[in-house]
């Protein structure tokens, strides 16, 4: 019998971030291996024209859950959702609604953030750093609560080489900020947010770092512990391979990849790609949950989610095996055949961007002209080009990230639970895991049907066909031009002969 799984058993349950990537997963985890938890309250935003309802109607009824509705068919019922806006004074929550979940709530696991990266300061402070208090301060009035557990980020210290599962000290009290952001409008934060990031890549990374400041200073007596997951990726092994459903981190990337639009990246060939599957992260936010409960560590203990340290995979080998795999499984319409050309040069870069992104958009945009459409692909590119280049800090780098706590932790569980709570990411084959990804990529995310495999294989061969035609093309264009222009090109063009 697993320990952790019944601990979990008729416990009231707070997520917050449950509609994000993480928390659907966290949700999908403990409902099946808790099925008789007492209630998940989830702090929910309407959104795109979707009620609270709508929105768990739609989770609850997504491809995640089917195993779940198996073990637990009464799930519609044992999920609260209860209305919220995290950046709103007490989240905008209802008198009654509070009341409950103060007086309900055994286990906070908070998970809501902007993950953005080029957030304003204003609202991503707001999200990371002024919710996590708002939240700890509930957390305080909570007499059942046994245990919060913060989510936070493996690249909150990436200013920094080697990162211990400590809490660091930002330069700027969180508290100062907060308070300036009250009175400060909006364009003199943006004028001072470069200041106060310092050596932060971005909005996001410094806040995050701020939220755990915050956790530090307002933890009170709370029973609290930290996770920083590295780049989260789709899931390992639980409920199936292969499962995501957002663009960020390197999904956004795979597709351009596949399509065919991005093929060089400014990329360090060697750097770690410190991913984490999201699976493996929910097993260590439940082992935490359960350890934090029940063991009460005298202080906020740190957890790292990453890999580099126990089973390191780098970029290369990452695009190689992506590529292989659309070789097999290719994405349907492709603009042009995928291919990945990683420098960590900037001339070489920028040359791989002007000659292998945007002439063939310009290309293809004068073809749409000529033919009486409107032109779209520069616009496509440019937009790809922006996300690559915000993601090139954390491709161009590596990080040591100590894990003892984890390991520790690892060692305390009992065999069953390391089975059914796996967070051993020594255990994972890379090439197996990113061929799975990429297969999720198509599936879940772009929702390509695997029947179309034979015709997307034969529009590859025909882009082949016209790369080969449109190369000899230019080839002799070129030879022509060089023929009339040099006696040289002419001799050698006679000797030939
Ligand atoms: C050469 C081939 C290589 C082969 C493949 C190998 C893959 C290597 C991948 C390497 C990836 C490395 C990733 C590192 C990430 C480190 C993360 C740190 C971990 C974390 O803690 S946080 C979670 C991660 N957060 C994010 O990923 C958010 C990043 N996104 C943003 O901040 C913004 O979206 C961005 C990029 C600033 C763009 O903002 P904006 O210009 O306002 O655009 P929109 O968001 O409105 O989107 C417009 C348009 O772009 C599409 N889009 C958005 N994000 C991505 C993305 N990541 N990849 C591709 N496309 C993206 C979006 O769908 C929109 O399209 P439309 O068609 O709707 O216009
Ligand atoms: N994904 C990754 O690679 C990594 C993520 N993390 C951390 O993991 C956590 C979860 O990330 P992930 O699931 O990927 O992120 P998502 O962007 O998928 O989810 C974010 C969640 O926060 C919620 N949220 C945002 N703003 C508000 C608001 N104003 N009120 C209520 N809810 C709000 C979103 O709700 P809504 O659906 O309404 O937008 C969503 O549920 C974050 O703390 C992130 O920093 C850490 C390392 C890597």
């Amino acid at each position: 019998m697993s320990m952790i799984a019944a601990f979990y058993g008729g416990k009231s349950i707070l997520i917050t971030g449950a509609t994000g990537f993480l928390g659907k997963v966290l949700m999908e985890k403990l409902f099946r291996t808790s099925p008789d938890l007492k209630v998940i309250y989830i702090l929910v935003r309407p959104k795109a024209g979707q009620t609270l309802q709508q929105r768990v109607f739609q989770i609850l009824n997504s491809k995640l859950f089917e195993k779940v509705k198996e073990v637990c068919p009464n799930v519609h019922e044992k999920i609260r959702a209860i209305y919220a806006d995290l950046s709103q004074n007490d989240f905008a929550i209802s008198k009654e609604d509070m009341q409950e979940l103060l007086s309900c709530t055994n286990i906070i696991f908070h998970c809501a953030a902007t993950v953005r990266f080029d957030d304003t300061l204003r609202h991503a402070v707001q999200l990371n750093v002024t919710a996590t208090r708002q939240l700890l301060l509930m957390a305080s009035q909570m007499p059942k609560l046994e245990a919060f557990i913060h989510i936070s980020t493996a690249y909150s210290n990436c200013n920094l080489k080697h990162i211990d599962e400590v809490i660091y000290p930002c330069p700027v009290e969180p508290k100062k900020i907060i308070d300036s952001l009250e009175w400060l409008d909006d364009a003199i934060i943006e004028e001072i947010a470069p200041k106060l990031i310092r050596d932060w890549p971005n909005i996001y990374t410094y806040t995050k770092a701020l939220g755990e400041m915050v956790v530090q200073q307002e933890s009170r007596n709370l029973n609290i512990a930290i996770i920083r997951p590295s780049i989260v990726g789709a899931t390992w092994q639980e409920p199936f391979p292969g499962w995501v459903d957002n663009i960020n981190g390197p999904n956004g990337l795979i597709i351009a990849a596949g399509k065919g639009f991005l093929r060089a990246l400014k990329a360090t060939p060697k750097a770690v790609a410190d991913l984490i599957p999201v699976d493996t992260v929910v097993n260590l936010m439940l082992a935490v949950g359960w350890y934090t409960a029940v063991h009460r560590p005298k202080s906020t203990l740190v957890y790292h989610s990453t890999s580099g340290n126990l089973n390191p995979c780098n970029w290369h080998k990452m695009g190689v095996q992506v590529l292989a795999t659309f070789e097999k499984i290719p994405l349907e319409r492709a603009f042009r055949r995928p291919y990945a050309n990683f420098t960590s040069n900037n001339f070489t870069s920028q040359y791989w961007n002007a000659v292998s992104h945007r002439a063939p958009a310009i290309i293809y945009d004068c073809y749409l002209r000529l033919t009486g459409r409107k032109p779209r692909m520069t616009k496509v590119m440019n937009q790809i080009l922006r996300t690559a280049s915000m993601l090139e800090y954390f491709i161009n780098r590596s990080w040591e990230w100590s894990t003892y706590n984890t390991e520790m932790l690892m060692s305390e569980l009992s065999p069953e639970d390391q089975r059914v709570f796996n967070f051993d990411v020594r255990q994972l084959n890379w090439l197996e895991y990113i061929e799975n990804y990429v297969l999720g990529v198509k599936k879940y995310l772009l929702k390509e049907d695997m029947a179309g495999i034979p015709e997307a294989k034969q529009h590859l061969k025909r882009l082949r066909n016209i790369h080969y035609l449109f190369n000899t093309a230019l080839f002799l264009i070129v030879w022509r031009l060089l023929i009339a222009r040099s006696q040289m090109a002419r001799n050698v063009w006679f000797f030939i002969m």
